[in-house]
C-alpha cells in the first residue's frame, strides 16, 4: 500500500519526534499520516486507547514510526507525565501539534455554566496544558514547534460561543506565548484555524445541527466543505523550516468563509456559479480506509466515493454534506463509472426524433407542480401532506445525488411515491449537466433507468435536464430513446435561499397575480431542500388552489395519463 502521499519533500521531518493529541480520530488522525510519511516518529495521544492503536497499526503498516500514550489533556498531571514520558522514551520532543479539541452545540442562551466550563477546559485550558508541558518538560531548553488546531472564529461561532471564546483565548495566548518563548531557542507557536472540514468530528453532532452546517455552504466562496488534508498540509508548512519566521499566526482553512459576507438571499453573491471547479486536495493514498468508515481517496476525482463512504457511517442526514461538497460537477468522477448492462428488453434502439423542450401544459387550467434532486430526507413528510391533501405531482429523481438511491430508506421513499401515483421522472444518475461533453448521457441516463426498472419495475418516459440544459446532442440522444423533455416556466429558486420561504414563493406570485387567462404553469423546486418539503410546497400548492387551477403531475398536465413508464 502506498503511504500518504503529501505535497512536501520526502524526509523533511526525518528524525522528529512529533506529539500529536486526539491523533487516533479524523484531522489528528491525517497529520500524524502525513508527518509519519514525511520521517517524523509520532506519538498519537488521546483518552481511548482502541482508535489510537488502529492509526499506530496503519502507520506502521505504511513504513512509519508511531508510538501511543494514554491522555487527557484537561489532566495537567498527566500532560506533563505524557511529556516526560515522550522525552524518556525518544529522546526528545520536536513538534507538538494540539489537535485534541471540541464542543458540543447549543445557544448561549441554553448554555449551561458547567457547559461553559467544560468546553474552556477542554480547549482553553487543555492546550495550555500542552504548552506548558512541552516548555517545561523540553522545548523551553532546547526550542521547538507548535501548532495548534483551533476554529475559524473571525465572527464569532453562533451555537458554539464557548468554543468561539476558548478557540480565542488560544489564539491570543499563542501570540504571547510566540513574543515570551520566541527567545527560549527559537520556539515557534502557531494556530491553524480550520472552516467546516469533512471530518470524523461531524459524528459528533446532532443530524439537525449537521443539515444546519451542510446548508451554510453560502458562506463559503468554495462552496465546500474542507478536507483533512487541507488542513495537515497547513501544519506541515508551520512545522517545517519553510515557515521558520513565522510566529503567533492563525492561519484560516476555511475556503475564505471567514472573510465572507454572503447572503443566503442576495442576489449579487451568487457563490459556486454553475460549471465552476474548486479543487481539493486529499492526501490520502488509495485504500487508507479510515476506522471510521470514511475511505479517503485520490482527490478530486473520487469525491463522490468518500461522502459514500461517509454515509455508510449510517447516519443519513450526513448525506447533506453531498450538497456542499460535491457541487462543482466538474469535480465529478471523471473516473469512469461501470454501467450496469442493459437487460434485453431494455435494448430498443429505433431511432426517433430528437427531443424538444416543453416548458408549459396543454390541459387546461393545469398546474403541473415539479420537484428536483430527490428524494430528500424529508420528502417522506411532503408524501404525507400529499396524501392527506389527495394531490398528485412529478418527481425527478436522481440515483447519486443528494441522497443514494441504493440507500433502503431513500429507496422506499421512491417506491412510497410511485404507489401512491405520484409520477416518477429521471433526472440523471447524478445530476450530470447534459449540454457538457465530457457528461456521459447514456451512462446517465441508463444506470438511474435500470435503478429505477429495479425498484418500481419501470422506466420512467419523462425526464428533467439537470440545470435545464441541453444540447443538439442530448436531445438527439434523449429523442431516440424515447424521453420526453420537461423544463419549467415558473422556478422557484428554492435552492439558492433554503431558509427563506417567501422569495421562493414570489415566483408563484409572478405568475399567478397577473391575467393568467388560457395559460398553464409548470413549477419547479426541490423535495432534497427540508424547508420546502417541509413548509414551503405546502404553503405554494395552497396558493395555486386558491387560484382555481387544478394541480396535476406533467404527463396528466399533458393530456397523457398512461404513457409515463416503460417496462
Ligand atoms: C451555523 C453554525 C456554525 C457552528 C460552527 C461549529 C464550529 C466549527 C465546527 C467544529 C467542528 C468540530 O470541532 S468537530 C470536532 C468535534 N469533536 C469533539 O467535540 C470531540 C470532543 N468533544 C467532547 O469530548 C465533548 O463533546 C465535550 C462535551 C466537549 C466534553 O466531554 P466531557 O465528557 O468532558 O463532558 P460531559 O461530561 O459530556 O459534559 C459536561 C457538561 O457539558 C454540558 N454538555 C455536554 N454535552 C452537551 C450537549 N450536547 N448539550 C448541552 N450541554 C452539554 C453539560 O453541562 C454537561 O454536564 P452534565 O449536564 O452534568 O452532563
Ligand atoms: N471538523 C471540523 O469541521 C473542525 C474541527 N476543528 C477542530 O479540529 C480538531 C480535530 O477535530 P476532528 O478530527 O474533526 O474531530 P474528532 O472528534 O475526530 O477529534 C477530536 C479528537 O480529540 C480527542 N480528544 C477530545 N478530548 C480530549 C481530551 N480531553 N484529551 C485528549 N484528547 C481528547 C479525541 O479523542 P478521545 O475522544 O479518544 O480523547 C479525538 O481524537 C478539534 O480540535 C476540533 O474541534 C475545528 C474546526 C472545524
Amino acid at each position: 500500500m502506498s503511504t500518504y502521499r503529501s505535497i512536501f519533500k520526502k524526509d523533511l521531518f526525518k528524525g522528529q519526534v512529533i506529539l500529536v493529541t486526539g491523533g487516533g480520530t479524523g484531522i489528528g488522525r491525517c497529520i500524524a499520516h502525513e508527518l509519519a510519511a514525511l520521517g517524523a516518529t509520532i506519538i498519537i495521544a488521546a483518552r481511548k486507547s482502541e482508535p489510537l492503536k488502529i492509526v499506530q497499526d496503519e502507520i506502521q503498516k505504511l513504513g512509519g514510526i508511531c508510538d501511543t500514550m494514554l491522555l487527557n489533556i484537561r489532566d495537567a498531571a498527566m500532560a506533563t507525565q505524557v511529556i516526560e514520558d515522550i522525552v524518556a522514551k525518544h529522546g526528545k520532543l520536536d513538534g507538538l501539534v494540539n489537535n485534541a479539541g471540541g464542543q458540543f452545540m447549543s445557544p448561549a442562551s441554553q448554555l449551561t455554566s458547567k457547559g461553559f466550563s467544560t468546553v474552556i477546559d477542554l480547549n482553553l485550558n487543555g492546550t495550555y496544558n500542552m504548552c506548558k508541558a512541552a516548555f517545561d518538560g523540553y522545548m523551553g531548553e532546547h526550542g521547538g514547534q507548535i501548532v495548534t488546531i483551533v476554529a475559524e472564529t473571525r465572527n464569532g461561532i453562533p451555537r458554539a460561543m464557548h468554543t468561539g471564546a476558548a478557540r480565542a483565548g488560544i489564539i491570543n495566548m499563542t501570540k504571547t506565548l510566540a513574543i515570551e518563548w520566541g527567545p527560549y531557542n527559537g520556539i515557534r507557536i502557531n494556530c491553524v484555524a480550520p472552516g467546516l472540514i469533512i471530518s470524523s468530528g461531524m459524528k459528533n453532532y446532532h443530524e439537525t445541527m449537521v443539515d444546519l452546517l451542510a446548508h451554510s455552504h453560502w458562506m463559503n466562496p468554495t462552496s465546500r466543505y474542507g478536507t483533512e488534508s487541507e488542513v495537515s498540509a497547513a501544519v506541515a508548512f508551520l512545522l517545517s523550516p519553510a515557515a521558520s519566521y513565522i510566529n503567533g499566526v492563525n492561519l484560516e482553512v476555511d475556503g475564505g468563509s471567514s472573510l465572507s459576507k454572503g447572503n443566503p438571499e442576495g442576489d449579487e453573491l451568487k457563490y459556486n456559479p454553475e460549471g465552476s471547479h474548486h479543487p481539493v486536495y486529499i492526501g490520502w493514498p488509495e485504500g487508507a480506509d479510515n476506522v471510521h468508515g470514511i475511505k479517503h481517496v485520490d482527490a478530486p476525482v473520487k469525491i463522490n466515493d468518500l461522502l459514500n463512504n461517509y454515509k455508510a457511517i449510517g447516519r443519513s442526514t450526513v448525506t447533506a454534506i453531498a450538497a456542499c461538497t460535491l457541487i462543482p460537477s466538474s469535480l465529478a468522477s471523471p473516473i469512469p463509472v461501470p454501467v450496469p448492462s442493459l437487460p434485453a428488453e431494455f435494448q430498443e434502439l429505433n431511432k426517433r426524433a430528437g427531443a424538444t423542450v416543453i416548458h408549459a401544459c396543454t390541459v387546461p387550467n393545469s398546474f403541473a407542480i415539479t420537484f428536483d434532486d430527490g428524494p430528500g430526507t424529508f420528502t417522506n413528510d411532503l408524501l404525507d401532506y400529499l396524501y392527506r391533501k389527495q394531490i398528485k405531482v412529478t418527481f425527478f429523481v436522481n440515483g447519486f445525488n443528494y441522497n443514494d438511491i441504493k440507500n433502503p430508506d431513500i429507496a422506499a421513499t421512491v417506491k412510497r411515491a410511485f404507489a401512491a401515483g405520484h409520477q416518477i421522472g429521471s433526472h440523471t444518475w447524478s445530476h450530470a449537466d447534459l449540454a457538457a461533453s465530457s457528461t456521459n448521457i447514456d451512462e446517465e441516463m441508463t444506470k438511474l433507468d435500470v435503478a429505477l426498472k429495479e425498484l418500481i419495475g419501470k422506466r420512467p418516459v419523462y425526464m428533467r435536464p439537470p440545470y435545464g440544459n441541453t444540447s443538439p446532442a442530448a436531445l438527439e440522444y434523449l429523442g431516440a430513446h424515447g424521453y420526453k423533455v420537461i423544463n419549467w416556466n415558473v422556478d422557484t429558486d428554492d435552492w439558492q435561499h433554503p431558509s427563506n420561504f417567501k422569495l421562493n414563493l414570489q415566483a408563484y406570485k409572478n405568475a399567478l397575480q397577473r391575467d393568467t387567462t388560457g395559460k398553464t404553469f409548470i413549477s419547479l423546486q426541490h423535495d432534497a431542500e427540508p424547508l420546502t418539503a417541509q413548509v414551503f410546497s405546502k404553503i405554494a400548492i395552497e396558493y395555486v388552489l386558491s387560484k382555481g387551477f387544478n394541480i396535476m403531475p406533467v404527463g396528466s398536465c399533458l393530456g397523457d395519463n398512461d404513457g409515463w413508464y416503460r417496462d
